[in-house]
């Protein structure tokens, strides 16, 4: 049975209209960091359903129309979707990955974000289907190692969907470059997963420039253990109480 957004609580309703202005503010950032051109790409986030807040299969998810620039997508051209890619609530086609994204989101439960770009670096890592060395700390810190390579799959049903899970199920990178397409990424919510779309394509650039100097250095698999805890733990304003100023210790 088809449900639209009038079958779900206030709750979900209110959820949804927050994720519509979050997905749409977030597309913008991937033209201004230059991830894409035209209409490629896209993002989504996911919305609980369950009130105790449990991800699960009967979640929906919010994301772009398909064919739609840029400058043209606001909260309300988003489009709403259940994870078997139904459309709940939109006037607009969903995009051409939805089956992707809803693939992602039922069977990983911890991811809340999924994004899309066809990033130029990244992009034609995937073409040569060779995964990025860790080479870089900024690479320990943000995907824990090396960033995979995925299988190639048709666009339209859930292949590439699972191509993402079979990948990223067992890793701690946050992206994946599936083969001959292009980096899809993860993380707990929309902004985290496509803070993974910028770095993937930074890191991605700056291991293909080292290349054309020599053979990048791998570091140490402990060293990169090392870093990817400290990142994922501490780095930024973590929990920790706000270091004394000097007029304060001497107070
Ligand atoms: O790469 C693909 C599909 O996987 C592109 O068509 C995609 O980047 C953009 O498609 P949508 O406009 O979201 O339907």
């Amino acid at each position: 049975m088809t449900r639209t957004l009038a079958d779900y609580s206030a709750a979900v309703q209110e959820a949804v209209a927050r994720t519509r202005e979050v997905v749409a503010t977030l597309h913008a950032e991937l033209p201004r960091w230059e991830l894409i051109v035209w209409t490629a790409g896209n993002v989504s986030q996911r919305v609980v359903v369950s009130p105790d807040g449990v991800p699960s299969a009967d979640d929906l998810l919010v994301i772009k129309p398909s064919g739609v620039t840029y400058d043209e997508l606001t909260p309300e051209s988003m489009v709403v979707c259940d994870l078997d890619g139904t459309l709940v609530d939109g006037t607009r086609s969903p995009s051409s990955d939805t089956a992707a994204h809803a693939y992602v989101y039922t069977h990983l439960p911890h991811v809340g974000g999924v994004v899309h770009t066809h990033s130029t670096y990244a992009t034609a890592w995937a073409a040569r289907a060779e995964p990025v060395p860790c080479v870089l700390t900024m690479m320990a810190d943000e995907f824990g190692g090396d960033i995979p390579i995925g299988p190639f799959a048709l666009i339209g049903d859930d292949s590439i969907g699972r191509g993402i899970v079979e990948t990223l199920r067992d890793s701690r990178s946050p992206a994946v470059l599936m083969r001959n397409h292009g980096p899809f990424t993860i993380g707990k919510d929309a902004k985290a997963a496509v803070k993974a779309a910028v770095m993937v394509e930074e890191v991605a650039r700056t291991v293909h420039i080292s290349r054309q100097l020599g053979e990048p250095h791998r570091i140490p698999q402990a060293d990169v253990d090392s870093l990817y805890a400290r990142y994922q733990n501490v780095y930024g304003q973590g929990t920790a109480a706000p270091a004394t100023t000097p007029k304060e210790q001497d107070a």
